[in-house]
This record gives C-alpha cells, sequence and structure tokens, in this order.
C-alpha cells in the first residue's frame, strides 16, 4: 500500500478544494457585484521559512478568483516604516485583507504590527481584538492554521464533545488558538509545551493529539495512544537520506501510523487546508466590511459611495 492510498492518512487537499469551490462561487459574485476580494502578502527580510506558503497562497488565490499582490520589504526597515505600510493598505478600499508572514526579523515586534491591521482586514485573526472573538466562542474567522487543524480531526467524525485533546505547543499563531477553538467543541483540552514534565504521559492519554513545534519526530508511536487521531502541524525541512532537501512534520509518520487510526500526512495535510482557510476568511472578511457599510451609511459599500 502506497502511503496516499493509506485510508489512515487524513489528506488536506480534498477538504481544501471543497473550500476553493466554495470561495470561488462567492468571490465571482461579489466580483460581479463591484466588489473583488483582494488580499495583500507582507514578508520582511529573509523569507525562506514563508516561501513554500506564499507560494501556495498566490496559487490557489488565483484558483478561487481572489486577487492576491505580495510587498516584499528589506529586513533593515523600520517598525515605523512598516506600520506607515500597514495603515497605507488599511485606508485602500481595494485591499480585502492584510497577512504578516512570520517570522519577522527581531527588530520588529511581531505584536505591534498585528495589531497594525485593522480588524476588518485582518484576515489571520491575530489582532489582538481578533483573538479574543474565539475566547467568545465567535469561531467564523479563526486563525488558519489553528483552523485547518480542527477542520481535518472533524474529518475523522470523531465526536468533539468530551474528547480527550492534547495540544503539543502553545504558541499564539498555533497552539493557543487551537486549544481555544476545541474548547469551544466542547473537547476537554490539556496543552502541553517545553516546561511540560512528561510529554509522552500527556501525549498518550489523547484521544486526538495535535503537535505544533517544530521539531521534526518529536513524536515516537510509544508517545501515542491505540486508535488516536494524530494532527501534525509541523513544517520543518531537513536534508533526506537521498541528500535531497525535504518537508517533515513533528511527528515519526512511519512508526506512529501503525499505532494511530488517523495522521495527518507532511505534505499533504495541515498545509494545504491553512491555505484554504486564509482564503475563506479574506471571504469573511469582505463580507464583514460591506454589511458594516451598509449599515454605517445605508449604501452598497464602500467603492460604491466613493
Ligand atoms: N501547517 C501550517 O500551516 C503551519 C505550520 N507551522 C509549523 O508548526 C510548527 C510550530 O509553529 P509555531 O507554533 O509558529 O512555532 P513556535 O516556535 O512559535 O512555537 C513552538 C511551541 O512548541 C513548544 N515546544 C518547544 N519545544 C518543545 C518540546 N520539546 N516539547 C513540547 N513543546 C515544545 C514551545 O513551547 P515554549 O514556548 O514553552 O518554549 C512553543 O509553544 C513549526 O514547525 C511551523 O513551521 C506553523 C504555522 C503554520
Ligand atoms: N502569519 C503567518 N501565518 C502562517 O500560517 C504561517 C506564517 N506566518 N509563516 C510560515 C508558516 C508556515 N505555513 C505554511 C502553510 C502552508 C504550507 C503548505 O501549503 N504546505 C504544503 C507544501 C506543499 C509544497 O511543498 O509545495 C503541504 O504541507 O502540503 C506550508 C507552510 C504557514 N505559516
Amino acid at each position: 500500500m502506497t502511503r496516499t492510498d493509506d485510508s489512515r492518512y487524513l489528506k488536506g487537499g480534498p477538504v481544501a478544494q471543497r473550500i476553493i469551490a466554495s470561495v470561488r462561487e462567492d468571490a465571482l459574485i461579489a466580483t460581479a457585484e463591484g466588489f473583488p476580494p483582494k488580499l495583500v502578502s507582507i514578508t520582511v527580510g529573509d523569507t525562506d521559512a514563508v516561501d513554500v506558503y506564499v507560494r501556495n497562497q498566490r496559487a490557489k488565490a488565483a484558483l478561487a478568483g481572489i486577487g492576491f499582490e505580495e510587498r516584499r520589504f528589506a529586513a533593515d526597515i523600520t517598525a515605523g516604516e512598516l506600520e506607515a505600510a500597514i495603515h497605507g493598505l488599511n485606508a485602500d478600499p481595494r485591499v480585502t485583507g492584510i497577512i504578516i508572514q512570520r517570522p519577522v526579523p527581531a527588530h520588529i515586534p511581531i505584536k505591534t504590527l498585528q495589531a497594525a491591521v485593522h480588524p476588518l482586514k485582518d484576515v489571520e485573526g491575530m489582532h489582538p481584538a481578533s483573538i479574543g472573538n474565539i475566547v467568545y466562542n465567535q469561531l467564523d474567522l479563526a486563525p488558519c492554521t489553528a483552523a485547518a487543524s480542527v477542520e481535518l480531526l472533524k474529518e475523522t467524525g470523531l465526536e468533539l464533545k468530551g474528547l480527550e485533546v492534547v495540544v503539543v505547543g502553545h504558541s499564539e499563531i498555533v497552539g493557543k488558538p487551537i486549544a481555544f477553538l476545541l474548547m469551544s467543541e466542547g473537547a476537554t483540552v490539556t496543552v502541553c509545551h517545553h516546561m511540560t514534565r512528561s510529554l509522552a504521559a500527556h501525549a498518550r492519554r489523547a484521544d486526538a493529539l495535535f503537535v505544533a513545534v517544530g521539531k521534526p519526530r518529536l513524536i515516537k508511536a510509544d508517545m501515542v495512544k491505540p486508535g488516536a487521531a494524530v494532527i501534525d502541524i509541523g513544517i520543518n525541512s531537513e536534508i533526506g537520506p537521498d541528500g535531497e532537501s525535504r518537508i517533515v512534520g513533528d511527528v515519526d509518520t512511519d512508526s506512529v501510523k501503525e499505532v494511530a487510526s488517523w495522521i495527518t500526512p507532511v505534505p499533504g495535510g495541515v498545509g494545504p487546508l491553512t491555505v484554504a482557510i486564509l482564503l475563506r476568511n479574506t471571504m469573511v472578511a469582505l463580507n464583514r466590511q460591506r454589511a458594516l457599510y451598509r449599515a454605517t451609511y445605508g449604501v452598497a459599500d464602500q467603492l460604491a459611495a466613493e
């Protein structure tokens, strides 16, 4: 049996295709109504870690009928200059959404940048005001990777209410939002991080195990409960036995797949779905902008008023 024919693999591609097809329908209607959705990506400095992501964003945005523009800034730009650029995008009615690719150089405070994006254009749900929404169980626009990971778990058909879930990694962009989304769904959530005393003991109790750390093969077969669902979020690049560069996750997939009932492959798991959800979030943002403008001015929306 080849890797991808194995039904234990929870693949992101088919789910992503469904989402992109539905986004495309909405995007074509919005465009015909005079409001073409457009996403702007901001990258700062050396962008190796995000190149794959941005390349896929561009390709999938084209498929979905969403405009895409990449703004690249030099590593020595100041935080003030970047904020000014973001304010310009906030004020530009042709721009629907803004995504700031991580990481940014150390001298740029990412939180300040994230807070500079207008909440209505925050397609990643990372503005402090947006991230608060998931605490209040308003889940229609959540951080893309977290939403993608939870959506893949739902593909298993497992009942989330009361499910024992363990999340490894507690970054603000992945681990923490996953924990909040799962709490909203009624799961019992344990969050582990580098200070956790026995990662293995916690991980082994999980019916669903989410891993977002950035360490290849951190999770081995003896850390996984038989029959569990394993969602591998890690994207690590390493040199394979053939001397070629390859992408691997945080889970030792070959051994863990013998124990788990479901496992997300890397590549081909969470990654493609993350991109699809970013595009879906862009349409959620567009619809919010149009609804607010109608409510405020009683006209179709901002462009129509000009
Ligand atoms: N598929 C996708 O769409 C995406 C994939 N990623 C990938 O997911 C991974 C995580 O990304 P991100 O959350 O941004 O990374 P961060 O580096 O921000 O966070 C890593 C987390 O892992 C924890 N950690 C570190 N070492 C251990 C350990 N030995 N045991 C348990 N926990 C540990 C850290 O805890 P502490 O803070 O306490 O040190 C931290 O919370 C990366 O491989 C990244 O490439 C990221 C974004 C999107
Ligand atoms: N603000 C911000 N948000 C992010 O969500 C974010 C980020 N910054 N910085 C970089 C990381 C990484 N990341 C990926 C998303 C999808 C793929 C993806 O599509 N992966 C394909 C790769 C296929 C191929 O190799 O072409 C797959 O896994 O199958 C990869 C990486 C999002 N990140």
